[in-house]
């Protein structure tokens, strides 16, 4: 298998350059990096159809500030661990800002504090969270601690056809607990109606996010747009480590030559490549290993192809899957009136508020403009509304005056504010909806081609769409081509080793105990305690 100077170096080509794409290339690069195997070099290629990496996780350019401006505001969670751990690994862990703490607003209740103990090990380090809840009835509390109770004594499987709001109402929660506590939570980090969503993936949101690790909570807000964290910095890092990242280039079908399809052929084994991608462009590359991180909604046409579609189990149903949109309303208002970071929004359309993450110059006790701010400069603020199927339908004026309305009610300074300009920007297919079943329409990333294997958020990784589920993706299907080069069992502990370990780098992060937390009601017991 040793390369000969003559013999061609073999290629492993990705498809799709946002998160899982590169997460892919970049454990890819590192893992032949470690040079378990000299004569391990191959090229690695990552293929792009937009003009910048990054996908969903991106943004957009406004041309009035001049300024990059994210499509939507993107927040991850302690409990992301290998979206942090690239991150780290790509030194851009600094890039973002670490919240141990949430305000929540409901319109008739003063804010409420949201903070996890920093002194108690996991999951005590949940005490007292619900109970702070104030605009929580005493009954409410109880239905929630309740809740929390039998779910953490309910396996997941056993969730995987029940809805959310099924489940929830089966086991006694009044519409108002639902209303005010399961929606709040559940909408934002799943992106789906509580109606609609699979009961199993609000578990993992629920149990493996929250109550997973101190710090688990923790929310996690980048300083900078997506553009240039993910689009500029991450792909220039993973470049860094020899991908050739071709933004510009839309695959066409994949297809397998036909002198691979033997069943004792070996990927990589002859100097012939096993696949072949037509680019847009009419180029034609030759691939001895691919890995599709396309979208859910382009894996079937991408793998259609009569040599390779047999390979992916069903690929209508994945065509088939729901997507949910989520609405980021940009606000542009000429002062600051927004002390806090951010806010979630209670029992209103408005979900999440976010300030722009550098702008700490409001005076702490005035609502002028700070010190040396031009009167012309512009206070940005973003509202996001997650599964807003029925926002779409509102006229964008109607939805921004009602947005509006919301922030004068519960931020009283807003309104010395004037509202300069706003854009609406809705992707009707933002995340996959996490319905009751959808399990069985989620592929691993292995594929019935030895060549051949998939990434994406929306592939099986037990995770919704986030982009920790993309990077989880891109991962497993890197590891998929290391295993079928034989290599993985040694190369595994070196890139281990490589790795840093994040849990004992960030503050206050302690493992998970699985003892505690599954002795019965001892974290539904904390989350409620005052
Ligand atoms: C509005 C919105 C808000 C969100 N908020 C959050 C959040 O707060 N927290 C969170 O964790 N997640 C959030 N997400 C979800 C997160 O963005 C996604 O889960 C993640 O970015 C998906 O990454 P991916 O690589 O799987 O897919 P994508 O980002 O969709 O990347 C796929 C890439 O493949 C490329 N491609 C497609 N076809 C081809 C082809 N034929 N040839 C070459 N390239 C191709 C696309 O251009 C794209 O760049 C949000 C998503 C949206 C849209």
């Amino acid at each position: 298998m040793s390369n000969s100077p003559h013999e061609r170096r073999r290629h492993l080509v990705i498809i799709g350059g946002g998160l899982a794409g590169l997460a892919a290339a970049e454990a890819s690069a590192r893992w032949q990096r470690s040079r378990v195997r000299q004569d391990l070099h191959w090229q690695i290629t990552l293929l792009e159809a937009r003009r910048q990496a990054g996908g969903r996780a991106g943004s957009f350019f406004d041309s009035a500030s001049g300024e990059s401006v994210d499509y939507c505001q993107h927040a991850a969670m302690g409990c992301c661990r290998e979206l942090l751990a690239l991150m780290q690994r790509s030194e851009l862990l600094d890039q973002w800002i670490r919240y141990p703490e949430l305000s929540f607003h409901h319109p008739d209740f003063p804010p409420s504090r949201f903070a996890a103990s920093r002194w108690l090990p996991a999951p005590l380090h949940l005490s007292g969270t619900i109970g702070r809840l104030n605009y929580l009835s005493g009954n409410q509390k109880r239905e929630v601690q309740k809740a929390m109770w039998r779910l953490i004594r309910t396996s997941t499987a056993s969730l995987g056809d029940v809805t959310a709001l099924q489940w929830l109402s089966e086991i006694g929660q009044s519409p108002a607990t639902i209303a005010n506590f399961w929606d709040v939570i559940l909408v934002s980090a799943l992106g789906e109606q509580t109606k609609l969503v699979s009961m199993a993936a609000a578990r993992k949101v629920i149990v493996d996010g929250f109550a997973m690790s101190k710090g688990a909570s923790d929310v996690f807000v980048p300083k900078v747009p997506l553009s240039q964290l993910i689009g500029n910095e991450l792909a220039d890092a993973v470049g860094k480590l020899g991908v050739t990242i071709r933004c510009g280039e839309t695959a066409g079908e994949v297809r397998q030559l036909s002198h691979s399809q033997s069943s004792n052929y070996q990927p990589g084994s002859t100097s012939n490549a096993v696949s072949e991608i037509k680019l847009g462009s009419g180029e034609v590359i030759q691939a001895d290993a691919v890995i599709s991180a396309v979208p859910w909604y382009r894996v079937a046409s991408l793998l259609a192809h009569v040599s390779v579609r047999h390979a992916v189990g069903d690929l209508e149903a994945i065509d088939r899957m729901q997507g949910s949109s989520i609405t980021g309303i940009h606000c542009w208002f000429d002062r600051p009136w927004m002390k806090q970071p951010h806010a979630v929004m209670v029992g209103t359309l408005t979900q999440w508020i976010f300030r722009d993450p550098l702008q700490n110059d409001i005076r702490e006790s005035t609502n002028e403009p700070a010190k040396g701010a031009s009167s012309s400069k512009e206070y940005y603020c973003q509202v996001v509304i997650s599964a807003s199927h029925d926002v779409r339908g509102l006229p964008k004026q109607e939805l921004m005056n009602q947005v509006l309305a919301e922030i004068h009610h519960e931020f009283p300074s807003s309104r010395n504010a004037s509202l300069v300009r706003y854009r609406v920007v809705t992707d009707p297919r933002s995340v996959f909806s996490v319905r009751p079943g959808i399990s069985s329409s989620r592929p691993s990333a292995t594929t019935a081609l030895p060549w051949l294997w998939l990434a994406g958020d929306w592939t099986d990784t037990g995770w919704p769409a986030t982009m920790e589920g993309a990077v989880i993706s891109g991962r497993s299907a890197a590891k998929g081509w290391m295993d079928s080069l034989a290599i993985s069992s040694t190369s595994d502990k070196l890139a281990e080793s490589e790795e840093p370990h994040l849990e004992l780098q960030m503050r206050d992060q302690s493992p998970f105990t699985p003892e505690v937390a599954t002795k019965p009601g001892v974290l539904a017991r904390c989350l409620i305690k005052k």
